[in-house]
C-alpha cells in the first residue's frame, strides 16, 4: 500500500476507475432516454444505419437537439448499444456518423416478425419508482425506524400497495414484466418444452397479465392455463382468451393444477415466506406419479463462471434487497426452502442466460 501511494501512475489509474463507478449510471440513463425517444424503433424502420440529422426529423425533434443528440448516440454507440460508422461525405456535404442496431437494441425494437420489444421492462425497471429507493440506501441503512426495504422508506408501502395506489406505475410495471414474460418464455418452451409435456393444466402464480402463461397456452394448446395474481393486476383482462384469470393472494389459496409455475416470485421474499408460498403450491398439485410439480423459474447464483454474469447476479441480489426484501440463492439455498416446504427433489432443467427453470416435486 505505501509503495502504491509512490506511484503516480497506480494513484491516477485508481481515480480513473473511481470515476468509472461513479458515473457508470449515465449508462442506464442514456438506455432510458433511448428508449423514451424511441430510437431503437426509429432505426429498425430507416432499415439500415441512419444519421443523426434523419433521426432528429424521424423522431420529430427540436432542431436545436441536434447536436446533444450527436453526443448521446456517440456515447451509446461507445457502449456498444448501437453500431457507428462514418458515411462517405456527399458532393460538397460534410462526413456523417450513421448509426445502426446491435444485437442489444435489436431486443428493444417491437418487430412485426412477432417478437414483443423488451423497451417495456427498460421503462419499468427505470421508472423513478424503482430508481428513487435505490438514491436512499444510505439512509436506510442509519434509521432507526425499521422500514424493511429503502423501497419502503422511501414510498411507505410495500411495491404491491403502490401497484395498487399508483395505477400508472402499476401498468408500467405489468407491461414490463409481460415484456420479460413473452421474450423468456418463448426461449423456454423452445428450448426445455419437456418440462410442460403430459400436463393437463398449468397455474401461474404471480402471473401478471398473463404473457408466459400465453406462451404455454400457445405452445401446448391442450394445457388449461390459468393466472392468479392480485386483483389491481388481473382485474378487467379479457375473461374469453387462452388463460384464466383468478384474482387472489397466493398466502390464502393457489387454483388446482398439474402443476404451478412461479416466474421471479420466490426471490421477492425472504425464506421463511417462499417456504409458506411454496407450501400453499404444494397443496394445490397432485402427487409426483400423478404428474404434480411446481416449475420456478429464478437464478440460481454461481451457476456461471463468467465474470460479467457473476457481477449481474450482484446487481440482481442488491436491488432484490433495496425493492423487495428477497434475495438471490445458490443451489443449496434452493434445496434448503423446497426440503422445509415438504417437496421431495429437484432437477435443474435448463439454465438460460442467468435464469434457470427448476422443476420441483413433491
Ligand atoms: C416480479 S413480478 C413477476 C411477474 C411474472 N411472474 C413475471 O415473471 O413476469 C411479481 C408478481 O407477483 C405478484 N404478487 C405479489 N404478491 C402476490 C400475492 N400475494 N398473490 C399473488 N400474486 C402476487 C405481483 O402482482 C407481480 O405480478
Ligand atoms: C434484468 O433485470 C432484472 C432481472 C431480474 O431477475 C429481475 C427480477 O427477477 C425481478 O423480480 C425484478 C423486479 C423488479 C422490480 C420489482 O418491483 C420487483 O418486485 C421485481 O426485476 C428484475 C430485473
Amino acid at each position: 500500500m505505501e509503495q502504491y501511494w509512490d506511484d503516480d501512475d497506480l494513484l491516477v489509474a485508481a481515480q480513473s476507475d473511481l470515476w468509472n463507478h461513479l458515473f457508470v449510471f449515465l449508462k442506464s440513463m442514456s438506455l432510458k432516454c433511448a428508449v423514451e425517444l424511441g430510437i431503437p424503433d426509429a432505426i429498425h424502420r430507416h432499415s439500415g444505419p441512419v444519421s443523426v440529422p434523419d433521426l432528429v426529423a424521424a423522431l420529430s425533434l427540436p432542431a436545436a437537439r441536434l447536436p446533444p443528440l450527436r453526443r448521446l448516440m456517440r456515447m451509446l454507440a461507445f457502449s456498444r448499444l448501437f453500431t457507428r460508422q462514418t458515411s462517405e461525405a456527399a458532393a460538397g456535404g460534410e462526413e456523417e456518423d450513421l448509426y445502426g442496431l446491435t444485437p442489444t437494441s435489436r431486443l428493444l425494437v417491437d418487430d412485426a416478425g412477432g417478437r414483443r420489444s423488451l423497451a417495456p421492462f427498460v421503462r419499468a425497471m427505470l421508472d423513478p419508482v424503482h430508481t428513487a429507493p435505490c438514491l436512499h440506501v444510505g439512509d436506510w441503512f442509519k434509521a432507526a425506524d425499521g422500514a424493511a426495504t429503502p423501497f419502503e422508506a422511501v414510498h411507505g408501502s410495500v411495491i404491491w400497495g403502490v401497484t395498487r395506489s399508483n395505477p400508472e406505475f402499476n401498468a408500467v410495471f405489468n407491461e414490463g414484466m409481460a415484456a420479460d414474460g413473452t421474450f423468456i418464455m418463448d426461449v423456454i418452451v423452445r428450448k426445455c418444452g419437456h418440462v410442460f409435456r403430459g400436463l393437463r393444466s398449468l397455474v401461474d402464480v404471480g402471473g401478471g397479465t398473463g404473457a408466459a402463461a400465453g406462451i404455454v397456452a400457445e405452445a401446448f394448446p391442450h394445457i388449461k392455463c390459468a393466472v392468479l395474481d392480485l386483483p389491481q393486476v388481473v382485474q378487467g383482462l379479457p375473461a374469453d382468451g387462452p388463460v384464466d384469470f383468478v384474482a387472489g393472494s397466493m398466502f390464502e389459496r393457489v387454483p388446482p393444477a398439474d402443476a404451478v409455475m412461479l416466474k421471479w416470485i420466490l426471490h421477492d421474499w425472504d425464506d421463511e415466506v417462499c417456504v409458506r408460498i411454496l407450501q400453499k403450491c404444494k397443496e394445490a398439485i397432485p402427487s409426483r406419479e400423478a404428474g404434480g410439480k411446481v416449475i420456478v423459474v429464478e437464478q440460481v447464483t454461481g451457476s456461471s463462471p463468467e465474470e460479467k454474469s457473476t457481477e449481474m447476479q450482484h446487481f440482481f441480489d442488491v436491488w432484490m434487497m433495496i425493492l423487495t426484501g428477497g434475495r438471490e440463492r445458490d443451489e443449496q439455498e434452493w434445496c434448503k426452502i423446497f426440503t422445509e416446504a415438504g417437496f421431495s427433489d429437484y432437477k435443474i432443467a435448463a439454465t438460460l442466460g442467468l435464469r434457470s427453470v427448476i422443476e420441483v416435486f413433491p
